[in-house]
């Protein structure tokens, strides 16, 4: 079992609801939703597995290759981040040993779970929208790892695309203090920003359509350049 029951009980979805219908934008943060010995687990995938690729995204074209990248001046680069390649972990598993299948597919389960019959109805009830992958052409694109360190960014962006009704992030950051940066922050309204530091199992619920949902992620501080910013990304679409 994933997810910690009681923070799905009735009472506290209606909860999550109301402070939904408050927000700017609509988003919530819940702490402690899945079961943290199970994310340690996945942790320990993370940590462990060069399955890593770099990414880069300019705001004229995702997945921008390195020449196209350094023709883009430094306000069109967006996002400069690793994603977990889910295949590479299969691909070797000549290589690995027996242990490492095991445990990577605690990672690989984890992320079927954010798409399954158990989770997504969850998400659909506390968005009152019908959630279904129905439509979608590769649901497993929308839902990955990514990893930051401490040279990468995540600039300003919004999330909206036509039919996108959620966005989930879940951090995965186990030893996060003050100093380390890595804050997620949101436009919100009037440039009163929200700025959410990345709380290992705090998962933040949002819908890209509402005013202020624009969000970049702050710099690591150099201090922390032996380590990574994990945290899974997922959208979800009721077409
Ligand atoms: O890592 C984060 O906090 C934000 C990531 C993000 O904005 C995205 O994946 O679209
Ligand atoms: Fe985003």
């Amino acid at each position: 079992m994933w997810l910690n029951e009681q923070k799905i009980s009735d009472a506290a979805i209606s909860q999550y609801r109301k402070l939904l219908r408050k927000s700017i934008p609509k988003h919530i943060v819940i702490d402690g939703l899945f079961d943290l010995s199970k994310l340690d687990e996945v942790v320990k995938v993370l940590q462990q597995s060069s399955c890593w690729q770099t990414q880069k995204h300019t705001y004229f074209g995702l997945y921008v290759d390195d020449k196209q990248w350094q023709k883009a001046n430094k306000e069109q680069r967006f996002v400069q981040r690793d994603v977990w390649l889910r295949n590479a972990l299969s691909a070797n598993d000549t290589n690995t040993s027996h242990t490492n299948n095991i445990n990577s597919n605690i990672a690989h389960d984890f992320l079927a779970y954010l798409r399954g019959n158990e989770f997504m109805p969850v998400l659909s009830r506390i968005f009152n929208v019908t959630l279904t992958d129905m439509h979608v052409a590769d649901p497993a694109i929308n839902t990955n790892y990514f990893r930051l360190g401490p040279n990468d960014f995540v600039a300003e962006h919004a999330d909206d695309s036509p039919g996108r009704e959620v966005c989930m992030l879940l951090y995965l950051n186990q030893e996060w203090d003050a100093h380390t940066g890595g804050e997620l922050v949101f436009a919100g309204k009037n440039d009163q920003q929200i700025s959410i530091p990345p709380l290992h199992n705090r998962c933040v619920l949002f819908d890209p359509s509402t005013e202020g949902s624009e969000h970049w992620v702050n710099s690591l501080n150099t201090k922390y350049a032996d380590r990574f910013r994990y945290n899974v990304t997922s959208w979800y679409w009721s077409e």
